[in-house]
């Protein structure tokens, strides 16, 4: 059903803000890449002159690139030093003329602008169902602040289970080996592990980094995200998976009713600092 936008929508930090309206219209429904270059330009306030920017990959950081580059054709921003995710961003960056660099050249990011596949409650995602999620993680993970932009259907209770992919990116060498692997190290969880494909000849996706991907279908809900994670990560032969646990300071989530902005919220932080707190006690008293 068609609801009303309101471009003034008070968000959880209580500040009305201003996005562009994409129609003279007040009462319309947004089609999915409106929403997500809403949260974009959103995300671009949080842009200041001097700023070293990861940029990130997909359908929705493409909006923040661009007008991060329409900004600074227009002289709004200046001195910005961004760090591409992807080739794609990069090709995306130099069209704009936006300086660029690397992690050797700039190891601290102030701020990384980039969107997800799955947010949950505690700002834990799935990323990399468009292929990126190496470089993604090395420059967001190397970030200031990490704000992640979304439309509304990003939203999940908790991610996995869903069904839905979660990435995993592997070394070529051996990947039927890795793949079964992984796919017994998540077995419980009702996984079935699917080598990416990419070409027309129906040849395996290869990453910007010369790795496959293993999409890892999971039926039931994970539990634990930090102990799943640190069992794919033991695997010989992973690079790394698409969640990204406990990295995101902000996001930002358009919906068909305005934006809302979530901070990592502090009940979170607690969780996660009293299971760390136990599980040194359960370490400290098994010696
Ligand atoms: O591999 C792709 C990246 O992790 C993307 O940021 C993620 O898949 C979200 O992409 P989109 O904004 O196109 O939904």
């Amino acid at each position: 059903m068609a609801r009303a936008y309101d471009p003034l929508f008070i968000t959880s930090d209580n500040s009305p803000i201003d996005v562009p309206s994409p129609s003279s219209s007040s009462s319309m429904t947004l089609t999915k890449d409106e929403l997500k270059r809403i949260a974009a330009y959103k995300a671009v306030d949080f842009v200041k002159s001097n700023m070293v920017l990861g940029l990130g990959t997909g359908s929705t950081a493409k909006h923040a690139v661009d007008r991060i580059g329409e900004l600074l054709r227009q002289g709004k921003l200046v001195n910005i030093v961004g760090i591409p995710t992807s080739k794609k961003t990069q090709e995306q960056a130099l069209s704009l003329n936006i300086p660029l660099s690397d992690l050797d050249a700039h190891p601290v990011v102030d701020l990384s602008i980039d969107g997800a596949d799955e947010v949950d409650p505690c700002l834990n995602l799935v990323k990399g169902r468009g292929g990126s999620l190496l470089r993604e993680k090395m420059i967001e993970g190397a970030s200031k602040k990490f704000v992640v932009i979304v439309d509304e259907s990003k939203m999940v209770k908790h991610i996995g289970g869903s069904k839905m992919a979660l990435p995993v990116e592997i070394v070529p060498f051996c990947w039927k080996f890795t793949a079964e692997r992984l796919r017994r190290v998540m077995e419980g969880y009702g996984c079935e592990a699917k080598l990416r494909l990419g070409g027309e000849k129906g040849e395996a996706f290869v990453t910007d980094n010369g790795n496959y991907i293993v999409d890892m279908y999971l039926e039931k809900d994970m539990g634990d995200l930090r102990v799943v994670s640190d069992e794919i990560l033991r695997l010989p032969g992973v690079v790394e998976h698409g969640m990204f646990l406990d990295m995101a300071s902000t996001v930002i989530i358009a919906g068909e009713l305005g934006v809302k902005i979530k901070n990592k919220h502090i009940s979170c932080i607690f969780l996660f600092f009293f299971w760390w707190v136990l599980g040194e006690r359960e370490d400290y008293y098994a010696l």
